[in-house]
Order: C-alpha cells, then sequence, then structure tokens
C-alpha cells in the first residue's frame, strides 16, 4: 500500500492501482480517472471524467505537453521538505542545513542520471525557460567579444526565440534554420551555417507541437568538429527519449520538471565541465550553484523534481510501452477518417505527441466542441492568441491547414479508456462539424476549392 498523504489526513492508493495492467496488456490510470466510452450517439456529451475527488467533473487530460500531472510519488517527497526538512541546504554551520544538502545533492545525482551527466554538471533553476534564457544569453555574453553568432531553428519554443531577438538587439547576429515538410532540420544546411565566429548552436530535441526528434547526435558530431558549442532545448525530451549527453556532444541542456511528472517552477540546465562551457550568469548574487544562479535552492521542488527524474529511469519500459500503445490506436482511429493528416514526422517523433489535422474545420472550433476533453491547438502560451502555429507554418503547412490542427498529449496517467472515449467523440463531432461546414459541401460536389476566386480578400 502506497501512501499519498494530503494535509494531515493519508490517503491511499496501492501501487497497482498506479499501474493496473488490463488484459490488453495496457495500463490503467490513476485512481481519479473513470472515462467511460459513451454509449450510442453523444455529440452533446458534457463530462468525460468523474474524479472522485473535491474538484468533481473535469475534461479527460490530452493536454501533456503543456504540463503533466505530479505522481503522487514525487509529492510523498516532497512533503518531507514542507514539513520536517525544513533548513536551508546552504547552511553549513548545522545539522538542518546538511540534511537538507544531502537530499538536494541526491536529487542531483538522480538529474544527472537521467542524460549520463555527472552531478557537478547540473544547475538547479526555476525551469526550461530560464534554463534556455540562461545557456542562451550566458555563452553569448561570456564569448560575444570574438564570437557574435547564434544558429537556431524555426520551429523552437517562444523562449528560445526570445532570448535570441534580444541578443540580436545586443548585436549579435542569429541565423533561424529552416526545417523541411516533416519538421526535421536540413544538415547540410547547419554545417554551411557555421561561421568562424559562431559561438552556439541551439536546436530542440523533441517538438513540443508536433514531437519530432531532432538528430542529435548528428548536430552534435558537427558542433563538435567546428568546436562550436551545442545546446538542446530538451524539455519535451529529458527521461522519455533516450539521450546521452556524450554519446551526442552535447555541451548545454535544458530540462523542465513539470514535463516529467514533477513539480512546477523547477528545472535543471545541463553545463558541460570537460570540455568547459563558461556562461555569464544572468543571475548573480551568493554564488549557489557554482556561481551560475544564485539564490537558495528551493529543496522541496528540487527533490520532488530528483524523485521525478529517478522514476523516469525506473518507469521508463513501462511509460514507453504503454505510450506507444496508446497512441499507435489514437493516431490509426485518427488518421483513418477522412482528410486528416498527421503533423511532423511519422518516423522521427516522440509518441506521447499526437498533431493532427482536420481539414475543412476550424480547430478551435473544434476545440469548442470538444470540451470534455482538455487539448490545444498549439502550444499554451500562444493558444489565447488565435493565431496560426508558426511551428506548422515552418513545415509549409497553409493558414486552413495550420488553423484545423490539434495537438494530443498522452502520458503515464492516460488510460485506454479516455483514448476510446477521445476516438469516439473525435469521429463523431468532426464529422457533424464538416456537415455544417460549406467548404465541405464543395469538397463532396466534387469542386475544386483552389479554383475558387474568393472575393473581398
Ligand atoms: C520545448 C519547451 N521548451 C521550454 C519550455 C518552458 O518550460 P518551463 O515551463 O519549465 O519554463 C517548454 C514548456 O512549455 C517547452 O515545451
Ligand atoms: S507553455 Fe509550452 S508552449 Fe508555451
Amino acid at each position: 500500500m502506497y501512501k499519498f498523504r494530503i494535509g494531515a489526513g493519508v490517503r491511499r492508493f496501492s501501487v497497482s492501482a498506479l499501474r493496473r495492467t488490463s488484459s490488453s496488456g495496457v495500463k490503467q490510470a490513476m485512481p481519479t480517472s473513470g472515462a467511460q466510452p459513451p454509449q450510442g450517439s453523444s455529440i452533446s456529451l458534457k463530462s468525460a471524467t468523474r474524479d472522485p475527488s473535491e474538484y468533481g467533473t473535469r475534461p479527460i487530460y490530452l493536454d501533456m505537453q503543456a504540463t503533466t500531472p505530479t505522481d503522487p510519488r514525487v509529492l510523498d517527497k516532497m512533503l518531507e521538505f514542507y514539513t520536517g526538512l525544513y533548513g536551508n541546504p546552504h547552511s553549513s554551520t548545522h545539522a538542518y542545513g546538511w540534511e537538507t544538502d544531502k537530499a538536494v545533492e541526491e536529487a542531483r545525482a538522480n538529474v544527472a542520471a537521467v542524460i549520463g551527466a555527472d552531478p557537478k554538471e547540473i544547475i538547479f533553476t526555476s525551469g526550461a525557460t530560464e534554463c534556455n534564457n540562461m545557456a542562451l544569453k550566458g555563452v553569448a555574453r561570456f564569448y560575444g567579444k570574438s564570437k557574435k553568432h547564434i544558429i537556431t531553428t524555426q520551429t523552437e519554443h517562444k523562449c528560445v526565440l526570445d532570448s535570441c531577438r534580444h541578443l540580436q538587439d545586443e548585436g549579435f547576429e542569429v541565423t533561424y534554420l529552416p526545417v523541411n515538410s516533416d519538421g526535421l532540420i536540413d544538415l547540410e544546411l547547419l554545417e554551411k551555417a557555421i561561421r568562424k565566429d559562431t559561438c552556439l548552436v541551439s536546436v530542440m530535441a523533441v517538438n513540443n507541437e508536433i514531437g519530432v526528434i531532432q538528430p542529435l547526435e548528428d548536430i552534435g558530431r558537427i558542433c563538435r568538429s567546428h568546436k562550436v558549442f551545442f545546446h538542446t532545448d530538451a524539455a519535451q525530451a529529458y527521461g522519455k527519449i533516450p539521450i546521452d549527453v556524450n554519446k551526442c556532444n552535447i555541451d548545454l541542456m535544458s530540462i523542465s520538471s513539470h514535463k516529467i511528472y514533477g513539480p512546477m517552477g523547477v528545472g535543471a540546465t545541463f553545463v558541460r565541465r570537460r570540455p568547459r562551457v563558461r556562461l555569464d550568469p544572468i543571475i548573480n548574487g551568493g554564488g549557489q550553484e557554482r556561481g551560475l544562479r544564485s539564490g537558495t535552492l528551493a529543496p522541496p521542488l528540487v527533490c520532488g523534481f530528483g524523485e521525478a527524474a529517478r522514476l523516469m529511469v525506473q518507469e521508463y519500459d513501462a511509460d514507453q510501452a504503454h505510450i506507444r500503445a496508446l497512441s499507435t490506436k489514437l493516431m490509426d482511429a485518427l488518421l483513418s477518417m477522412d482528410h486528416t493528416q498527421l503533423n511532423g514526422s511519422r518516423i522521427h517523433r516522440y509518441p506521447g505527441c499526437v498533431n493532427v489535422s482536420f481539414a475543412y474545420i476550424e480547430g478551435e472550433s473544434l476545440l469548442m466542441a470538444l470540451k470534455d476533453i482538455a487539448l490545444s491547438s498549439g502550444s499554451a502560451c500562444t493558444s489565447a492568441s488565435l493565431e496560426p502555429s508558426y511551428v506548422l507554418h515552418a513545415l509549409g503547412a497553409d493558414d486552413a491547414l495550420a488553423h484545423s490542427s490539434i495537438r494530443f498529449g498522452i502520458g503515464r496517467f492516460t488510460t485506454e479508456a479516455e483514448v476510446d472515449y477521445v476516438i469516439q467523440a473525435l469521429t463523431e463531432r468532426v464529422k457533424f462539424l464538416r456537415e455544417l461546414s460549406p467548404l465541405w459541401e464543395m469538397v463532396n460536389e466534387g469542386i475544386d476549392l483552389n479554383s475558387i476566386e474568393w472575393a473581398g480578400h
């Protein structure tokens, strides 16, 4: 029996409830999910998941790229630091400091082990946004006197792109590499873009919108042969695909805890020691974290993150099998519908992120019709703007297709029943919305939409 403590009370979940295996070999979820596939035609279904907790009835959660639910085992670890172990890990004169420091160092070792790093190469931060700022601005500013050029890609997360824009204001030159229609970069273009004054290449490991995995080993080899530092934003990749920082010649890596069932507000930057990468710190102060990131660490967050990292290793095979099985089921069902397409490479992809376009439907109307499923039509921070995704544009998608795309995120606690529900809901509602669409009517009448001259544009 596994204890899950909240406040003064103790709720008990059995480990088998966390990881129950169904007859099909597909793992069942956390005790809170009880989605049932709808009976018969159910276009007006309003609720999907009966949550026995105090939160009531809630939609099915399929937005794992925005964030992942905290693993109860992680919360258990964190609670120790909100109760007994409250010392400042930087207090070196008494036992309160020593015990917390020991736990922080264990967490550091767990975070390092996932990527084959030395614990000394792990710098704790507030999350991957800070890591990306720290890596890009830190390296650029340290080497900037002689090296004023950075290479990145057009499909990076906003925090990489925005850091680059700021560096341009400081006088740096940035090359934004295009991607092919499958979302992958062209390695020849990368090599050609490297100049004598290039200080850094920054290419993300797994894309947060389309799940495409970039060829890290090839990129690392090219960077090392040109003596240019290689940074990768691995917020969506860390613990989910195998990455060895030495095999891939990665010099800096950004990691986020809340994408691996850990707490929000904490992350880590891997900074290589041999050959040494120098950084100009963006946060100055008491010199914590080898002088690269000052400020008192948050032991509950850091140790929760360490536990989440340890669990990513422990659960790797089970997570992979579970996520792959559900992803294949979902993808096969959605792509068997007419006029749907998978965005991004079919081969080089993390299966827990499935991005599909439903032609002749507005993604936003579809999201409205799917209120019982928590989904996103793109990245969480831009979904409020209703702008079509710049990532899908970089792949060559036109506005209409980019607008009709939805991202499905599957994770450790997603159940097969939830996926079955989603498949049925999507099938019914896409059909329903298309029946309302004049474009769909024209397509069915055999009219070539490209031949139409639209008025008023
Ligand atoms: C690829 C990528 N990079 C960076 C981030 C930002 O991470 P954090 O929320 O830890 O700042 C995210 C999260 O959305 C992401 O998906
Ligand atoms: S929060 Fe992940 S894309 Fe903005």
